[in-house]
């Protein structure tokens, strides 16, 4: 089936693994407390403190619920609400030009590529929308977000549930043989594959200086880098 649309990851696939890990997470985990301090009546940030509250048996503090979300911060819970407050925290970062977002040298040009060649462009990631949306918007290569026709984070499901893709291939409005996905985790791949899209497993050396070879791919086509990605 042709290729007519492309569905990519974000940490360790358009960006490195150490960006998020080694930026995002530790201003997130650090901005908490004063986040929550100056926002957390706003019913926007509110709903997601009382989430988290609920999930660890229902009323608590605020510091309480504080010291949780960086908990999950440093086990990186891909946790709905954890991703959320995170998006709020990092636009802060962005705006004040506390740091821009990493992007592979050869993330830019092959999407801009692929979206000259026709293609429809989505991200799929564990960060929120918003999250996504700061991201490719101050981005080492420029703001990029023009270049998508939509964004899906885990408000359409978990990234390694085989339903998560059906639905984003409902929304996408193709079948899902014509949507091919790019993602680091093979884990995630199995699951698109799954539900029937085409899959490219992103290898990055630096992120990965083990190659995954073999049956370490679990069968999916692997590529180093964007440029080896064949549409
Ligand atoms: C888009 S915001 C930063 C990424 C993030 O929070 C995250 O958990 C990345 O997960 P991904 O699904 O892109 O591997
Ligand atoms: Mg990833």
């Amino acid at each position: 089936m042709p290729i007519r649309a492309i569905l990519t990851d974000i940490e360790g696939t358009t960006s490195s693994i150490s960006f998020v890990k080694d930026v995002l997470f530790p201003y997130a985990r650090r901005a908490l407390p004063g986040f929550v301090a100056a926002r957390g009546r706003e019913p926007a940030v509110r709903k997601w403190l009382d989430a988290v509250a609920l999930e660890n048996g229902g009323v608590c503090q605020d510091s309480v619920v504080v010291e949780v979300l960086q908990g999950w911060i440093d086990q990186d819970r891909k946790h709905t609400a954890l991703k959320a407050l995170q998006g709020m925290i990092w636009a802060d970062g962005y705006k004040s030009a506390d740091f821009t977002s990493h992007m592979y040298p050869d993330a830019a040009p092959a999407l801009r590529q692929w979206k000259d060649q026709g293609q429809r462009l989505y991200v799929y990631s564990s960060g929120s929308v918003p999250a996504q949306r700061l991201l490719f918007g101050h981005s080492d290569a420029g703001d990029l977000t023009g270049l998508f026709s939509g964004w899906f984070d885990t408000e359409v499901g978990g990234k390694r549930e085989r339903d998560s893709y059906a639905r984003i291939a409902e929304s996408i409005g193709l079948p899902a043989g014509e949507i091919l996905f790019l993602s680091d985790v093979v884990e995630e791949l199995d699951a698109a594959r799954e539900a029937g899209l085409a899959t490219v497993l992103i290898d990055r050396l630096d992120d990965y200086p083990q190659p995954r070879e073999g049956e370490a791919t679990h069968g999916h086509t692997r590529a180093v880098s964007f440029a080896q990605v064949e549409v």
